[in-house]
């Protein structure tokens, strides 16, 4: 396949749910702007067809299996990836060449603000890590709240919102932006500003800040993954996509994530901030939460969870990965040293 200009057409492969096709519309366009034609491969992955909890299927990769497949036999030539769903175990075969520059990274409650939420409002969410600090806002907040596992895409949780089977879902900033259905006033992520005027489609909303709820590792930030194998000219069209300081900021999530040996359904959040780069010197910040689940197997009744293990580091490294590794290593001490939790203090 040729275009007028010589450039093949880059096949594009991604996942075929709205967020997904936005995804692919925006690298699309990015590539669009330096003149590389692409096209559109859909792939179905487990991920969508099954619908039981992702925590019940197996977790990491049920998402990206698929399209990783497709990648390796030479189906399409890049992958547009959530990061925040790709596995951190390195696939000999593919690389993870560029990451754009990354969207909002803070979650979103959205059907109620905190404010309006009832003593035992129900509020939706599939992710341990959302839960974890949801239940942990409540308890020092002295509420009640009632995680609700749900699943399913962005409409399809909105719609749980709608028929009332939940009072409120906590969704991803980037999605609901990507998908044009988060209007709010632009407050910067690490203001303590609190923006509880934000809607989501015509349902209230309120952008939880960093200080409530971290992001998943990687949350925010697409992953252009090509095949070690792809010709090296087109590979350059996506490296070209990169943007240095979210890659690094997503490195040092990610190697926190990976040195806890844990997957995107963990208890964990994780921001990395690179605030400047000094030659090849990042100067770094990292804000994680961990659950204390993830190593103990503690099971504590419904709200006497023992508070989430939290982390705020600051440094410089010329290698964001070690950085993020090392500040894991320092948590995993602690988490051992600490087997028997102490009681929440209020
Ligand atoms: N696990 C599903 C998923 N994967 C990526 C996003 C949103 C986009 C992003 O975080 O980059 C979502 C939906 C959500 O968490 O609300």
């Amino acid at each position: 396949m040729s275009s007028a200009t010589g450039t093949r057409v880059l096949r594009i492969g991604a996942r075929t749910s709205p967020l997904a096709r936005a995804q692919v519309e925006l690298v699309a366009g990015l590539l669009a702007a330096r003149g590389v034609p692409s096209s559109f491969v859909g792939v179905t992955t487990r991920g969508d067809v099954d619908q039981r909890a992702l925590t019940e299927i197996g977790g990491t990769g049920v998402f990206a299996g698929a399209v990783r497949d497709a990648l390796r036999h030479g189906e399409i030539d890049v992958a547009v990836h959530s990061l925040k769903d790709l596995p951190t175990a390195p696939d000999p075969d593919l690389e993870v060449v560029a990451v754009p520059e990354r969207e909002d990274t803070r979650d979103v409650l959205v059907g109620r603000r905190l404010a309006d939420l009832d003593d035992g409002a129900r509020v939706g969410t599939g992710a341990p890590r959302r839960a974890v600090q949801l239940e942990d806002w409540a308890a020092r907040e002295g509420r009640r709240v009632v995680v609700v596992a749900v699943r399913g895409n962005v409409d399809t949780r909105l719609g749980l919102v709608r028929s009332g089977q939940v009072d409120a879902v906590v969704l991803a900033a980037a999605g609901l932006r990507r998908l044009g259905y988060l209007e709010f006033d632009e407050v910067a992520e690490n203001s303590d500003t609190v923006v509880t005027n934000a809607v989501v489609k015509d349902l209230p909303a309120e952008i939880l800040p960093l200080s409530l709820m971290l992001p998943a590792p990687g949350q925010g930030a697409l992953a252009l993954e090509v095949a070690h194998a792809l010709d090296p000219e087109l590979k350059e069209h996506v490296r070209a996509l990169d943007h240095a300081v979210s890659h690094a900021e997503a490195r040092a999530e990610r190697a926190f994530l990976a040195r806890l040996e844990a997957g995107c359904t963990a208890p964990v959040g994780a921001r990395a901030v690179v605030k400047s780069v000094r030659g090849t010197s990042h100067d770094l910040t990292l804000s994680a939460v961990i659950g204390r689940t993830l190593l103990s197997s503690v099971v504590t009744a419904p709200g006497s969870a023992p508070a989430p293990l939290r982390l705020e580091a600051e440094g410089f490294s010329e290698n964001p990965e070690d950085f993020g590794m090392r500040h894991a290593s320092g948590v995993l001490a602690t988490l051992q040293s600490d087997d028997r939790p102490a009681p929440r203090s209020t």
